[in-house]
């Protein structure tokens, strides 16, 4: 069997979404692309978290030919595959429909930069990409036409799609976008939150990615 230990990672990936509250039932899903094959494994569609097996992911090559699995792949199989194609740099997507940050997505409305958190885990603004219809690439295409530089979209109306070096990049970037999501949301209630100047998200996103944490 292809990508033993990319399996169980996948798998302890995926449960994790149901885990931080990030979807509900079977929405969602997480790829890893093995970086020395180049292979994808993909969460099976439709299919109960608690459910997930190392032997029930499957595994595509870049053209979406399946070469195990015996369960139809996720149904957003084409758009991470067309993610892997066009950023080599990138080895994991997480989608999501989390709650506050997908609150964002249905009005079409980017996550403001007014926290330091913000700053430091994504640089700027969460853009929000453009409403693309399940089931073909054309969903991977509208995150890679908005994303930029960060790691996380929302894409209108739907949720979120969130790209890492790894799998486990991609789910971080995944909790922190509903974080942050969730104190923007509060702050609105409360009136119109203040906004960090380019120049000191620079400077918080630089610190975070270079000095923070254990180097
Ligand atoms: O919103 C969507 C489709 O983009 C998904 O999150 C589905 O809710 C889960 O689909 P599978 O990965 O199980 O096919």
């Amino acid at each position: 069997m292809l990508l033993k230990e990319i399996r169980e990672e996948l798998v302890e990936l995926n449960q994790a979404l149901p885990a931080n509250r990030l979807v509900v039932w079977t929405g969602g899903n997480v790829s890893i692309r093995d970086p020395k094959s180049g292979l994808v494994a993909i969460k099976p569609s439709g299919i109960m978290f608690p459910d997930l097996t190392p032997e029930n992911m499957v595994v595509v090559d870049l053209d979406g030919k399946q070469l195990e699995g015996d369960l139809a792949p996720s149904s957003d199989t084409a758009s991470h595959l067309y993610i892997y194609r066009h950023r080599e740099d990138i080895n994991g997507v997480v989608h999501t429909h989390s709650d506050y940050a997908t609150a964002f997505a249905a009005l079409g409305m980017p996550i403001p930069a007014v926290l330091t958190a913000i700053g430091d885990e994504f640089g700027g603004p969460i853009p929000c990409g453009d409403f693309a219809l399940i089931g073909s690439e054309a969903i991977g295409k509208a995150v890679l036409d908005a994303i930029g530089n960060t790691t996380a979209v929302l894409l209108k109306n739907h949720g979120v799609f969130t790209i890492g070096k790894s799998g486990r990049a991609a789910l971080k970037s995944a909790v922190m976008v509903e974080d942050v999501a969730k104190t923007v949301w509060l702050a609105k209630q409360l009136g119109e939150p203040c906004e960090i100047s380019q120049e000191d998200l620079k400077k918080l996103n630089e610190r975070y990615m270079n000095v923070y944490g254990q180097h």
